[in-house]
């Protein structure tokens, strides 16, 4: 084959010239005064809807019963998500009775953030079976990154395979929220949800997640929410920022 029959032959084989007539088109039609930007964006935007679908994750983060698990399962009833609460997981994972299991009951009482070379495995665990047996792109990690330590196990081992579409963070002042877990502690059967416990998970609410949640804020992903409402009033607020997550996530893959 001479190099002209094999230069045809690679841009009949992806479509180059439809490719590149439409970005001509989308420059002319803007009549921009910088074409190339607008090509150069066109053909960003094209490949990317191009490639097979990377999941959407928003990350669910706030004080102890600021209520992340009450909005989670409404966001999974109304808009489709599958939810995935660090906390949940690692009290399955607690069950199994082995040493690890021990290693997560003591932090759990402690309130203290369990290695995340443990939680990651059982998030990625969780999305991978929702993803092959359901198809599953949009999910909800409630209750992680809880500090530096799981946020650098995410990006070490996830990265960009997943597309971090935001980060929704309930703030409650801690004697609401102390009232709440004392009165979900009469029925949870929680070994969390004691004074001791609760002070305890303040006080790494405070010192370990709030930077992360900072960290999140200097990349314009954090959306605030004032969780001391009603659960209607939190829930309308969630709904719309949710909703315009999935828009955007829609229109660019
Ligand atoms: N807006 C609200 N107003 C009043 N009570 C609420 C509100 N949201 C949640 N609750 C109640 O507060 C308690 C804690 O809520 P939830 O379990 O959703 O919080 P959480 O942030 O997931 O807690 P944790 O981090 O401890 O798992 C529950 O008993 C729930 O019914
Ligand atoms: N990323 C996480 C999430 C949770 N844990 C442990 C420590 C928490 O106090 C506890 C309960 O979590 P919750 O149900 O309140 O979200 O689980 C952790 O170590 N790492």
């Amino acid at each position: 084959m001479s190099l002209a029959e094999d230069v045809n032959a690679y841009m009949h084989a992806h479509n180059i010239l439809e490719i590149t007539q439409a970005a001509i088109k989308s420059a002319v039609k803007q009549r921009s005064p910088t074409p190339a930007q607008v090509m150069a964006e066109h053909l960003l935007a094209a490949h990317r809807k191009s490639q097979p679908k990377r999941p959407l994750v928003a990350f669910v983060l706030g004080g102890p019963g600021a209520g992340k698990g009450t909005q989670c399962a409404k966001i999974v009833e109304s808009l489709g998500f599958v939810h995935l609460s660090a906390g949940d997981l690692l009290r399955e994972e607690r069950k199994s009775g082995s040493a690890q299991g021990a290693m997560i009951d003591e932090f759990i009482k402690e309130g203290k953030i369990v290695p995340v070379e443990v939680t990651i495995k059982l998030l990625l665990a969780a999305i991978e079976k929702a993803d092959r047996l359901h198809n599953s792109k949009l999910f909800l990690v409630d209750g992680f990154p809880r500090n530096t330590n799981n946020l650098a196990g995410w990006q070490k081992t996830v990265g960009d395979t997943l597309l971090l579409g935001g980060v929704l963070v309930y703030n409650v002042e801690e004697r609401i929220l102390e009232e709440r877990l004392l009165e979900r502690g009469k029925s949870s059967g929680r070994t969390d949800d004691n004074i001791e416990s609760i002070k305890k998970r303040f006080n790494t609410f405070k010192s370990e997640t709030t930077p992360v949640i900072e960290y999140y804020k200097c990349l314009d992903l954090v959306h605030e929410f004032d969780g001391a409402r009603s659960i209607d009033e939190v829930w309308t607020d969630t709904k719309s920022t949710v909703q315009a997550m999935v828009a955007k996530y829609e229109s660019e893959n």
